[in-house]
C-alpha cells in the first residue's frame, strides 16, 4: 500500500530542476517579452499528483464529483485519502489551504515541501551539493562576515518618502510566499554548529547540515575568541532523496508559494485548524485587556525564549515566524483582526451562513484584498509604477477581470528571489522604532534588539497603537548598501552582548543554496554581463567596484546577493537592476501563475461577482486595513505607505474609502 510519503516523494522526483524565464525581461528599461511554455507532463504526473492532492487537504473524493478520476489515480487518491482525512470540507474560491490544486493540471504546483526553481544552474563547490567556499580560480571565497563589515555600514540615511510600514510589509509579503525549509529563523537553531558563545562545536564537523560562518580574527565588534556564529543549511531534494546521483540539489519551501495569506491561516489543514475558533467563521483569539490578540502558542519556550516574565504573550499564526520582531506581530494581529472583522460582518449580513461559509468567504475577501494592496500599493514602490504595467503585473485603468491566469507558469518560489533579491530590502530596516501618539508625536522608542520574539511590547499600555502610527510616521532606511547595526550586530542577541549578522547570513545562505555567481545570473537573464570589473562601473559605483575587486579573486566570483545589492537604483525603483528583473519576474509568475488570484474572472466558481471586485479595487488600501483594526486610531494618511505630507494628509479614517461587504449579502 502507498502512504502518503510514498506519493509525495514520487512526485518531488518529477520535479524540474530549473524554470525557464516565463518571460524575457529586457535589460535597461526592464521590458519584458512574452516566450515561454506550457508545462506538459506525463499521464503518471498528473494521476500522482491528483492523488497527492485529494490526500493533502483530507479532501473525501465525494466533495469533487466533476473531476474524473481513473484507474491508478483514483485508486491512489483513495489509499492516500482514508489515512489522512480529518473532516469533511470543501474546496471554496479561496483554494486548498496547502496551495493543492490550485493549477488544475499541476496540482503539486505551489505547495509547501517543493522544491525553489532557479533561474540560472546551480553552482555547488562539487556540482551537486557541496557549499561554495572556493572561487573559480581555487581561492578562498571571501569571509561572509568580513564582507558585511566592509561592505554594509550603518549609516543610518533615512528614506525621505517611504515609511517603516513599506519595509515591514515588504517581510509579511515575504513570509507569505517563502519560508527555507529547517529556518525557523529566530528561533536558537536546533542543530547547534556554534554555541551560544560563539565557539565551533563537535557538530560543526560531523552534522553535514553545518556551515557556521566564522568570525575573523580582527573583528572590530565580537570580543577576542569569538570563533563563529551558527548556521545551519536549508534542506534539499538531496537531502529527501529526490535528486538523482549527477543531478544538483534544489533547496525546499515549508509555506505555499502562493499570495493566499499562508501567514495568517497556514499553509496546511492542521496549521489552519489550529487557529480557527470553529464559531462564526472566525479565527481564535485570546482576549487580554478587553482587546483580541493573537492565540498563545502551546510552545512557548520555543517560539518566545526572550521572554523574561512568567505568561508572558506568545503568539500563534499561520507562520512560525510571527513573533520575530514586534512590528511583524503587529501586523499579523492587525491581519488577524481584519479576518474576524470581515467574517462577523458576514455573519451579520447572512445569519443563515454556517461557520465554514463564513470562513472561507471571509478568508476569500481577506486574500483578495491583501493581493490588491500588494500589486496596486505596495509593489509599485519597490519595482516602479510604469515597470509593473508594462511587464503586466497591474492594469491600472482596467474595469472588469484581468483573465491573465496561465497554467503553463510555475507559481514556485524562484531562489533567486528569495535568497538575494528580496533579502536586498533587509537594508529598509530601522534599529530603533518609534512609538507615535495620535497627534503624531514621537513620544519614545524602542531598540529592535530588545524586543525579538518578545511580542509582550504590543499589549504594554497602548503600545500597539503607538507602534502602528510609528509604522506609518516612521521614515525607513534607505534603500542602500548601508544596513542597521541591529540587524549586522545584535540579530536575536537574546541575554547576550551581541547577536548574528543577518547580511553575513544572507551572503552565506546564497552559498548554501548554490546561487549562481553574478555574471551568471545576469547572462541567464539575458542582461549585459561584466567581462572584467571594469564593466561593472556601469551600474556599480567606483568606490563599490574597487571594494569587490579587492575581496574577489576575479570578476566570476562575484556573488549575487553582493554585486546586486551594491547596484545603483533603476530609475522609480528601490533596487537595482538586476534585482528589480528578478523580483518583477516572481511576482508576474505569482500573479499568472494562480488561478485564485482575485482579478481573475475566467471561472464562475472562483470569479468575484464585477461589483464585488470594483469594490475591492475602491475600497482595500493600507490606511483602511490599519485604521480598522488598531485600538483607538482616529486618522490616518491615505497612502500609508508613505509619509504625511501636504499631499497626504491625516484623514478621520472613517473618511477612507472600504470595501462594501452588503455585496456579499445572500439576496
Ligand atoms: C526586522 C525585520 C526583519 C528581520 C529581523 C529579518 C530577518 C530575517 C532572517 C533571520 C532571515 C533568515 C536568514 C537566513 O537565511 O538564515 C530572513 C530571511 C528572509 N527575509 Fe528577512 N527580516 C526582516 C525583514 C525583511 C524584509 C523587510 C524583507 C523583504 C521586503 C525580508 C525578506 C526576506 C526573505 C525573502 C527571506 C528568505 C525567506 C525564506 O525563503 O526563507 N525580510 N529574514
Amino acid at each position: 500500500m502507498l502512504a502518503k510519503e510514498d506519493v509525495e516523494h514520487m512526485i518531488k522526483q518529477t520535479s524540474s530542476q530549473a524554470q525557464p524565464l516565463s518571460k524575457t525581461l529586457r535589460a535597461s528599461g526592464i521590458s519584458r517579452s512574452p516566450i515561454s511554455g506550457h508545462y506538459k507532463m506525463a499521464t503518471v504526473k498528473i494521476l500522482l499528483a491528483l492523488a497527492l492532492c485529494y490526500a493533502a487537504e483530507g479532501i473525501h473524493l465525494s466533495y469533487r464529483p466533476s473531476l474524473h478520476i481513473t484507474g491508478l489515480a483514483a485508486t491512489l487518491a483513495t489509499v492516500v485519502a482514508i489515512g489522512s482525512q480529518t473532516e469533511g470540507r470543501r474546496v471554496t474560491g479561496s483554494g486548498s489551504f496547502d496551495g493543492s490544486c490550485n493549477n488544475l493540471e499541476r496540482p503539486d504546483w505551489g505547495l509547501p515541501n517543493t522544491p525553489l526553481s532557479r533561474l540560472a544552474p546551480a553552482n555547488y563547490d562539487d556540482g551537486v551539493s557541496a557549499i561554495k567556499t572556493h572561487s573559480n580560480t581555487g581561492r578562498p571565497l571571501p569571509n561572509t562576515r568580513e564582507l558585511s563589515l566592509q561592505l554594509y555600514p550603518d549609516l543610518q540615511v533615512i528614506d525621505p518618502v517611504w515609511t517603516l510600514n513599506t519595509q515591514q510589509w515588504g517581510q509579511i509579503v515575504a513570509h507569505d510566499m517563502s519560508l527555507s525549509a529547517n529556518d525557523v529563523e529566530a528561533h536558537k537553531g536546533l542543530t547547534n554548529c556554534c554555541d551560544d558563545n560563539g565557539r565551533l562545536t563537535s557538530l560543526a564537523q560531523t552534522v553535514p547540515f553545518c556551515a557556521p560562518i566564522l568570525i575573523p580574527l580582527n573583528d572590530p565588534v565580537y570580543p577576542r575568541g569569538t570563533e563563529c556564529m551558527n548556521f545551519v543549511r536549508t534542506e534539499t531534494t538531496r537531502d529527501r532523496g529526490c535528486t538523482p546521483a549527477n543531478v544538483a540539489a534544489q533547496q525546499l519551501t515549508s509555506v505555499t508559494t502562493f499570495m493566499d495569506l499562508s501567514t495568517v491561516y497556514g499553509s496546511s489543514q492542521s496549521q489552519a485548524s489550529a487557529v480557527r475558533a470553529r464559531r462564526g467563521g472566525r479565527l481564535l483569539t485570546t482576549v487580554r485587556g478587553g482587546r483580541e490578540w493573537l492565540p498563545n502558542n502551546p510552545k512557548p519556550t520555543v517560539n518566545c525564549e526572550t521572554a523574561k516574565l512568567p505568561n508572558e504573550p506568545c503568539y500563534l499564526a499561520g507562520d512560525a515566524r510571527v513573533n520575530q520582531n514586534p512590528q511583524l506581530a503587529t501586523l499579523q494581529v492587525v491581519l488577524l483582526r481584519e479576518h474576524n472583522r470581515i467574517a462577523d460582518t458576514l455573519a451579520l449580513l447572512n445569519p443563515h451562513w454556517d461557520d465554514e461559509t463564513i470562513f472561507q468567504e471571509a478568508r476569500r475577501i481577506h486574500i483578495a484584498e491583501t493581493q490588491h494592496i500588494n500589486y496596486y500599493e505596495y509593489l509599485p514602490i519597490l519595482l516602479g509604477f510604469e515597470n509593473m504595467v508594462k511587464n503586466k503585473l497591474i492594469y491600472p485603468d482596467t474595469h472588469g477581470y484581468v483573465n491573465d491566469y496561465d497554467p503553463g507558469v510555475d507559481p514556485s518560489i524562484i531562489n533567486e528571489y528569495n535568497t538575494a533579491a528580496f533579502r536586498h530590502f533587509h537594508s529598509l530596516i530601522r534599529g530603533y522604532l518609534e512609538l507615535v501618539s495620535e497627534s503624531r508625536r514621537t513620544i519614545g522608542a524602542v531598540r529592535l534588539s530588545d524586543w525579538y520574539t518578545r511580542p509582550m511590547l504590543l499589549e504594554l499600555d497602548n503600545a500597539f497603537d503607538h507602534l502602528v502610527r510609528g509604522l506609518t510616521t516612521q521614515g525607513q532606511d534607505f534603500s542602500d548598501q548601508s544596513l542597521d547595526s541591529e540587524i549586522t550586530q545584535f540579530l536575536f542577541k537574546r541575554n547576550y552582548t551581541y547577536g548574528s549578522d543577518l547580511r553575513a547570513r544572507d551572503i552565506q545562505r546564497g552559498r548554501d543554496h548554490g546561487l549562481a555567481s553574478y555574471i551568471n545570473t545576469r547572462t541567464a537573464l539575458g542582461l549585459p554581463a561584466p567581462k572584467n570589473f571594469s564593466d561593472m562601473l556601469e551600474y556599480i559605483s567606483q568606490e563599490n567596484v574597487a571594494a569587490l575587486q579587492n575581496h574577489y579573486a576575479s570578476v566570476e566570483d562575484v556573488e549575487l546577493m553582493v554585486a546586486g545589492s551594491l547596484e545603483r537604483n533603476a530609475p522609480g525603483a528601490q533596487a537595482g537592476p538586476t534585482f528589480v528583473f528578478i523580483i518583477t519576474e516572481q511576482f508576474y509568475r505569482t500573479r499568472v501563475g494562480d488561478r485564485y488570484f482575485y482579478e481573475n474572472g475566467a471561472d464562475p466558481d472562483i470569479a468575484f461577482t464585477p461589483s464585488q471586485l470594483d469594490s475591492i479595487r475602491k475600497g482595500a488600501s493600507m490606511a483602511r486595513l490599519l485604521c480598522d483594526n488598531s485600538d483607538g486610531i482616529q486618522s490616518m494618511q491615505p497612502r500609508a505607505f508613505e509619509q504625511i505630507s501636504h499631499t497626504n494628509e491625516l484623514v478621520p479614517c472613517d473618511t477612507l474609502p472600504a470595501i462594501n461587504l452588503t455585496l456579499w449579502q445572500d439576496v
